[in-house]
Parts: C-alpha cells; structure tokens; sequence
C-alpha cells in the first residue's frame, strides 16, 4: 500500500514545476489539499489565513472523491475552511495552540466576504472526516515533498521571507487562477491513482481517484498482506518508555507510557524501524540506601535466605519513615548508597533483591497486557555516569575542555545548556552525589554512541517536558548529540483524571493500584457479556478471551484515542460502551466482519482464489466510502510518525468501522431466501469485507487490542 495523499501531491508538485519552471528553487509551503467530497471550495480563506501566517499560496488543490460527506454543504467557503482546519489542522498542530487557532479563525471570519455566521455553534458538533493539510514543494526541491513542520527538522527562521518572496513571484505569473490552475493540470503526468481531473469555479482543481486502482490496492491487500513499500532508511529507533520506579508505586502516569510507548514501537516496527524499547526503570538513586539498611535491620540473615518481602511499598514506606525520623539510621543509609555505588557485594545482592520483587511485579503487568520491554535501568549507566563526570565536570579536567560546567551557590555543578533555560541541568549535588539530570545525560551518549540510535523518544508524562528539553539543550552543547544526525522527540501526555475531574484516586484518596485497575477492567468487562447474554453462546474459552480483549483493549484504546497531550479522563463506563468510540464497539465490528465471511461458507482459501480473480465490488456509494478509508491507512501512519500522535490512528480505525457499519447496512453480502438459506454470495462484497477485516487488524494490532473472531 502507498500513501495515495503524498504520491498525488508529489503529482502536483512536479506539474507545478513544470509549469512555472521559473519559480524559486526553494520549498514554498501553498497548497492545502483536502480528501473530501463535499461541494465548497475552501481556498479563499484559507489562502487568507495562511497568507497571515507568512505562506506562500498558490492554488488549492482539492482532492474529490476522498473521504465522506458528512459536511453539509449549505456552510459557505469561510466556515468550510475553518471547519477543515479545526478538524486536521496538521500544518497547525504544532505551530498554533487551539486558542491561536481560533483567534486565527475568528479573523479569518472577520476578513471573508461572506455572511456571518456564528462559527463557534456551527463548528464544534462538525465531524469532518478524511480531510488532511499538508504543504506542498512547489519546485520539486527535497524530492518533491516537504514534510510537514512538525518533525521539528525544517529552518524555520528561513521560511516567512522565502514564503514572502515566493508569494511576490506567485502574484508576478499575472494569470487569472483557472489559467493557472489549467496550465498546472496540462502539466500533470498520467498516474494510475487518478481517474480524472477537473477545473471548477474560479481555479480549483479537483481529483477524482481511480476506482480501479483502488481495487487493484484491495487485492493487494487480500493476497500479500498489508504492507508498506520498504523504507528508504531504516532507522535505529530507541524508545525509553513506561520506566517506573522500583519499590516506589507504578502509577496511572506510567500506564500511559506504557501504552502509548508499546503502540509507538509496534507502529515504528510496522515500518520497517529498528526498535530498541527501553525500560529505564529507576533502580539507583538514593533511596537504595535507606532500603538497604532497613533490609539489613528487617531481614539480617537476607544473604543467606531470599527475604519475604511480599509488599514492597509498605517496605518503602517504613524505610522511608525511619529515614525521616531517626538520624543515625539516615546515616548508615548514606553509607549504604556509596557502597552500593561502589559496588560493595552485599550491597549489591541485597538490592539485587530489591529490584527483583519490583520486576516481578512489572512483569505480571506487562504480560497482562501484552507489553514487550528490555530493562535498562538507571544502575546501568552508573560506571558511564563516573566517567561522564570526570570528562565534563572534573576541576582539574575542566582546565582543558571549554568551561561548560560551573558549581552554584549551593555548591552543585551545574551546566546551562541554553542561556534562555529557566533551571540549570545538575550533574552533581554538593554531597557529590548524581541525580535524575546525570544519569538521563549518560545515557543519551550511550544511546548515540554505543547503541547507535538515529531516533530517540522519551514517553513520559508532559511534566518532564522542560528536563529532556535542557537535556537536548546540554547533550547538544558538550558535542554528545547532533541533532542534525540524530532525531530526539518527547512524547509528553497529560494526566489521567478520575470521574470527577480531579487527580485519579481510589474512593478513600489512595493511589491506584494498576494491577486492581486491570482486575476492575475485566470484571467490569465480563459483567457487560453477561448483560448481552453473551456467556449463554460463546464456550468459556471464548467468553475469557473476549472478556480480556475488551478489557484491557478498552484501557488502552481511551488513552490512545485522545490527544495525548490532553488530561483525559478515565470512565470504565464511558470506556465500556458499545455505542460510540470505543474499542468495544470496534472489537464488536470486527466480530460482524468476520461473521460474514462464516456464515457465507466462504473458506480463506476460497477468498484468496477469488481475490486473483473476482473484482472487488466498488460501484455502490457505500463500497466506494468503506474502500477510500482503507486505503488511507499508509497517509495516517505518515503523519502518526511526524506528530507521534496515535489518536490519528485511532480515528481512521473507527471511520474504518463506522463505514464498515454503513456498507453493511446498505449493501448485501449474501442473499437468503424465506426459509434463510443462502441463495447467492456477492463474491465482490465478501473480498471488500475481508479487506476492511485485514485492514482493522492492522491497527487493532498496532493499539494493542486484540481481534477476537467471537464476542
Ligand atoms: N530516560 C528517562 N528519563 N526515562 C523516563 C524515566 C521515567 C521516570 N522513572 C519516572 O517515573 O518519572
């Protein structure tokens, strides 16, 4: 499967040069195209809007036939526009905050010609979808596409005058827009994906895609998988996520990471990346010390004899007590600390013990939920810490490299990666010891430079988003990183809120426990089968499946469903409804896709037979819908890996059943006579639904949830 959105655009692009070779040599960022089939012509104001950002616009490439209708088509250009921002404003993604966007949009308003309308009550209720944003390279420059502004590689600070230049050059063709957009479409080379190209109105092209390329695209589907073409890079991607703390408690926090950084991974592998996924569990640290001394007290025969520590949080919380309280125990944990960083053999076993009962713990979770991780912990990178300190924050080295490192009033050293950087980065406390800082800088210089890694994510809570900022900042500054060679993104995430919007606690104000979270999910879960009936047909072996693929699908399908930057609020009841964005509601379309094929008596070898040889059925309004948000699949897996955003993903897989659904409505699959029995199977129907089922599973396979063919 190709990215159908980017290779028309690279079409145009080339037409475009084609037809204005004089055109600067320089990316321009102009076209906003849209997948959408609905009547109005978005252009103006949208040419307005990014023209006030400093874009430089051409024309508006409209591709037609994309996508559904679900906008109405009363809402003049000026709403259709905004409308269309607001729903896959990807060029404003990063670049403005949704307040921007609608002061923005509130201008745009204010500037169009039409009538006015209160945007705010026509917009919100809008679900446009099968739209997308993206720019354009005009002259063919970078290979053809720019990709989008928010990998964060593009020169900003070139762009507005370029963009500026290039608009003064646009306006120098002096061609009416339908003569511009005529000498563009004489311009187009012939291409497979498209059927025919129209001019409409004032200037604007319109696409109309091939049905039978995307035929020959669902057969592909149905006799080789689905696959991506192969990478022009490989990349060596490493993906520091879940990484909770030992002996202190996993939290919702780190749930999240592990959902969203274990749904990164599988999406990274689908194309072709080399993952490395990383738990970088903080084991080291001073807390070791005081958990030590109290294993000593508590257990003193623990080298001989494993020690029954069965709550290792209720562990930490009496170690923890007696290090506030008591003053000479406080001291030997010190000491515990540079023995144990000393690599002292009892110290060590003994937290060896520690981590262990930790592990167990982790583990137990992730293998409930299917999560696939390597420990490297912070203990990892102790002798590399030593050796960062002594290269970068030696006194007497420091005479020799550039000063970058300076020791504060509190006697820290401390480096500055950035003048504008509001805190320092601390490599050593005034007790000489190292922190969260020294350990996080070791590593990404071990990750450059011993595991060779092109990419590196952090998955962590929003919160952290200024320490891996001066991070970069100092890792960059001390020669450690390139981020020319080496891409760094910090895939922040809000904070999961309780039902009523206030931090998720249990009822009596305590932190959750995940793994009585996971067991309320799965109770929960069967309750709801057992509401449908559902253990009166399925065998028990099926009613567990089902009850595991709903629950824990259903944990990770909300987190990943929302804008990850965005608090979210965990509802099992919101999460376990049939009805609406959930996974159940997808787990339930699947199950009806692969009914069909069963109750036809279709065999999969029968399907792969026909799909060789059967066209797929695509003349009916519904057909058509259902197999444009399948081949869509490629253009959102492009722009999940720019914004590491899976809620992109997420809403294709529920278009993808949403129209499944209205397809299965509309269209018969098989015919039945008044007694029920199968008449006629419509063969072209049944390799579209086994398509969209290859399809589903996919992206079931890369959010974590798993297809069950009964429910
Ligand atoms: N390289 C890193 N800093 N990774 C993230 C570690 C997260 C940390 N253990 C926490 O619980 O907040």
């Amino acid at each position: 499967m190709i990215d159908v959105h980017q290779t028309l655009l690279g079409l145009f692009s080339r037409a475009i040069t084609a037809a204005f070779p004089d055109l600067p040599e320089a990316p321009c960022p102009i076209v906003v195209s849209s997948f959408c089939d609905y009547q109005c012509n978005a252009a103006l104001p949208i040419s307005q809007f990014l023209k006030a950002q400093g874009s430089a616009i051409l024309l508006t490439v409209k591709v037609a036939n994309i996508g559904d209708a679900s906008c109405p088509n009363k809402l003049n250009n000026l709403l259709t526009c905004i409308i269309f921002l607001r729903a896959r404003g990807s060029i404003l993604e990063s670049q403005l905050s949704e307040e921007e966007l609608w002061k923005n949009a509130t201008v745009c308003f204010k500037t169009g010609t039409r009538t006015r309308f209160k945007i705010r009550d026509y917009l919100i209720p809008v679900r446009v979808s099968g739209l997308s944003v993206s720019y354009l390279d005009v002259t063919g420059h970078n290979g053809g596409l720019q990709g989008s502004n928010s990998s964060g590689h593009q020169k900003k600070d070139k762009e507005p005058s370029m963009a500026s230049n290039i608009y003064e050059m646009i306006k120098s063709i002096k061609k009416p827009p339908r003569s511009v957009a005529e000498e563009i479409v004489q311009h187009v080379e012939s291409s497979d994906q498209v059927e025919k190209i129209e001019i409409a109105g004032p200037g604007f092209i319109n696409i109309f895609l091939s049905r039978h390329y995307a035929i020959g695209c669902l057969k592909d589907i149905l006799l080789s998988g689905v696959k991506l073409p192969s990478l022009e890079k490989r990349l060596r991607v490493v993906v520091d996520f879940s990484s909770p703390n030992v002996a202190k408690e996993m939290h919702v926090g780190h749930l999240r990471s592990t959902i969203i950084g274990e749904s990164l991974s599988r999406l990274l592998e689908f194309l072709g990346h080399d993952v490395v996924r990383v738990n970088h569990i903080g084991d080291w640290g001073t807390q070791f010390g005081m958990l030590i001394a109290h294993l000593q007290d508590k257990f003193p025969n623990y080298l001989k004899e494993s020690p029954p520590i069965n709550d290792l949080q209720e562990f930490y919380r009496e170690s923890k007590s007696r290090f506030d309280k008591d003053e000479d125990f406080k001291k030997r944990a010190y000491q515990c600390v540079v023995k144990l960083q000393n690599f002292e053999p009892d110290h060590t076993k003994a937290w060896k013990m520690i981590c262990n009962e930790s592990r167990k713990e982790f583990n137990k979770l992730y293998e409930r939920l299917d999560i696939t991780l390597t420990e490297k912990g912070e203990s990892y990178y102790q002798t590399r810490m030593v050796e960062l300190v002594k290269t970068y924050a030696d006194e007497e080295e420091l005479a020799y490299i550039p000063n970058f490192i300076e020791t504060d009033e509190n006697g820290r050293k401390v480096m500055y990666g950035h003048p504008n950087d509001p805190i320092p980065l601390i490599l050593v406390k005034s007790d000489g010891g190292y922190t969260y800082d020294t350990s996080d800088m070791a590593t990404i210089k071990y990750r450059v430079e011993e595991e060779k890694a092109d990419w590196i994510i952090y998955v962590t809570d929003a919160g952290q988003a200024m320490h891996f900022e001066i991070l970069q900042n100092c890792a960059k500054k001390i020669g450690i990183l390139d981020d020319t060679k080496v891409r760094v993104d910090h895939v922040g995430f809000g904070v999961v809120l309780g039902e009523d919007k206030k931090k998720f606690k249990t009822r009596s104000g305590e932190t959750i426990r995940l793994a009585d979270l996971l067991d309320e999910g799965l109770r929960r879960s069967l309750v709801k089968l057992k509401e449908k009936e559902r253990d009166k047909v399925l065998t028990p072996e099926e009613l567990q499946a089902a009850q595991e693929a709903v629950a824990y699908g259903c944990i990770k399908y909300a987190d990943l469903m929302h804008n990850r930057g965005n608090d979210y609020v965990f509802s099992f009841d919101k999460m376990l409804d049939d009805k609406g964005n959930t996974a159940v509601y997808l787990l339930y379309a699947y199950t009806r896709i692969r009914s069909i094929a069963r109750t036809a008596r279709v065999t999969p070898q029968q399907v792969q037979e026909a799909a060789a040889t059967v066209p797929i059925s695509l003349d009916h309004d519904k057909e058509w819908k259902l197999a444009k948000v399948l081949i869509r699949l490629p253009e959102v897996i492009t722009r999940v890996t720019k914004s590491l955003c899976l809620h992109q993903l997420c809403e294709l897989t529920y278009d993808i059943a949403t129209a499944f659904a209205e397809f299965y409505d509309n269209c018969y699959c098989l015919e039945k006579d008044s007694a029920g029995d199968i008449v006629k199977v419509n063969m072209g129907r049944i390799l579209l639904v086994e398509a969209t089922a290859c399809v589903l599973r996919k992206c079931f396979d890369i959010l974590g949830l798993k297809p069950v063919s009964r429910m």
